[in-house]
């Protein structure tokens, strides 16, 4: 593996973990060297003001589509890249959905090469379970983990792996690789034609419903087969207020289960279909003002392990057809940490160290990255964001770093602002700007 490249930043006037007075920190060759007041950059480095900005590590999104290889009109590496340089990320995982899928080590060498030559955030391929996403065939998992871009995620996201001995055996065989699989809970036999929540917004809107125990069956399911396999196992997108529950009653048993939750299930409730607007269809489905709360409370308490934000761009003729007809997803990875801000820190769930621990410490753990996530300390490498906890700003999807535009929070005023992203010390993304 190639040595990537470094850079050397001076950090003024920012306040770690948002506590205290604001200090300067000094980044030389990608590593934290000092912290502390009246610092001077050393010649060479550049000086960013942070302007008394909320200092974080670097967040680590766990569930992004980038859309290539096959569909680079939605997006490309670069472009996905941009967005999460943008909201603050310093790595992402990027889903094996693509066209041709990323069931095999050419692909998901080729997604970490791209990512590399992009440089603005680093880029991990999530190779798929199963061959083609078919659920038929586990793919050749040791390659890809074997492989240049040393994959360490796993996951048929879009799709649940479904039968019970094949995911069985994924788990056993992943156990053996040191490598995660991460499920997209869903059971199919019980989704077929559903597109929003079950419950009375369906019902009255004539939309086929979503039922709480396709996800929630394969949840504990998925729980048990990794208990038996001595596993572990990760849950995408948790969106029920019964997952919760089960994953705690997982937890409390000693499974190693970890789960994320997505920005857009932390905020949205099915209320929103009544516009028929396929803007708010996505996988899984929106659910109700008691899944969100439940679902937040799980975040602070540590139920749920991290946010991620299933960043899935979509054209926009894919997503202005019948409700039925669209395809689900959308945008998140620029308007994540204001979303966080809202539902957790202004209410008073989560303080900035919570919100490192959510977006960047956890995420950084589950997949077993040793250089993200990191504490704000000397020695430690400088993947670093800074937010201005105060600066808000209204979204405009025409306006977002995506080449696609279907986000649900169009005209929504944001109540935080990443103003600078900082990978091993290299500025990527400062004032709305990315530098590469
Ligand atoms: N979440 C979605 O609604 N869509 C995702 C797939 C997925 O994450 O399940 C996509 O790839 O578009
Ligand atoms: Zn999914």
């Amino acid at each position: 593996m190639t040595v990537p490249p470094t850079g050397s930043v001076l950090l003024g006037a920012v306040r770690p973990y948002g506590e205290g007075e604001p200090v300067d920190v000094l980044v030389v060759d990608g590593v934290i060297t000092e912290i502390g007041t009246g610092l001077t950059a050393p010649r060479g480095a550049e000086r960013i003001d942070g302007n008394g900005g909320v200092l974080l590590p670097g967040f680590v999104d766990l569930h992004t589509h980038l859309r290539e290889p096959g569909r680079e009109d939605t997006e490309t590496i670069r472009s996905g890249s941009t967005a999460a340089a943008l909201g603050g990320y310093t790595a992402v995982f990027a889903m094996a959905n693509t066209r041709p899928v990323a069931d095999n080590s050419t692909v998901t060498d080729n997604v970490w090469r791209s990512g590399r030559e992009v440089g603005l955030v680093d880029v991990y391929p999530v190779g798929a379970v199963t061959v083609g996403l078919g659920g038929k065939q586990l793919a050749e998992m040791g390659m890809m983990a074997g492989g240049a871009a040393g994959v360490r995620m796993f996951s048929d996201d879009g799709k649940c792996v479904d039968d019970p001995l094949l995911m069985r055996r994924a788990l056993e065989y992943a156990t053996g690789l040191g490598v995660l699989i991460a499920q997209h809970a869903e059971e199919p036999r019980l989704t077929v034609g559903a597109v929003a929540n079950e419950g009375p917004w369906a019902s009255r809107l004539g939309l086929a419903g979503w039922p709480r125990a396709a996800e929630e069956s394969i949840v504990i399911r998925d729980a048990l087969l990794a208990r038996d396999a001595g596993a572990r196992v990760h849950i995408c997108h948790a969106s029920t207020e019964g997952t919760v529950e089960l994953l705690r009653w997982a937890k409390e048993q000693g499974i190693a289960i970890t789960a994320e939750v997505t920005p857009h299930h932390l905020l949205l409730d099915d209320s929103l279909l009544q516009t028929y607007d396929p803007i708010n269809k996505v996988n899984p489905p929106l659910r109700e003002v008691r899944d969100n709360e439940a679902l937040r409370r799980a975040l602070a308490d540590g139920i749920i392990d991290c946010v991620a934000t299933d960043h899935a761009p979509h054209a926009a003729q894919e997503k202005c057809c019948e409700f039925a007809q669209a395809k689900p997803g959308m945008l998140g990875l620029q308007t994540a940490l204001p979303i966080v801000v809202e539902t957790l820190v202004k209410p008073g769930l989560l303080d900035w160290r919570g919100v490192a621990r959510v977006m960047s410490e956890r995420p950084a753990e589950i997949v077993e990255l040793t250089d993200q996530g990191r504490p704000i300390e000397v020695g430690e490498p400088a993947n670093l964001t800074v937010v201005d906890p105060d600066a808000s700003w209204v979204v405009r999807g025409a306006e977002l770093a995506s080449l696609s535009d279907n986000t649900p929070f169009e005209a929504m005023t944001m109540p935080a602002t990443v103003t600078t992203t900082v990978l091993r010390g290299i500025v990527t993304a400062h004032d709305g700007q990315v530098t590469r």
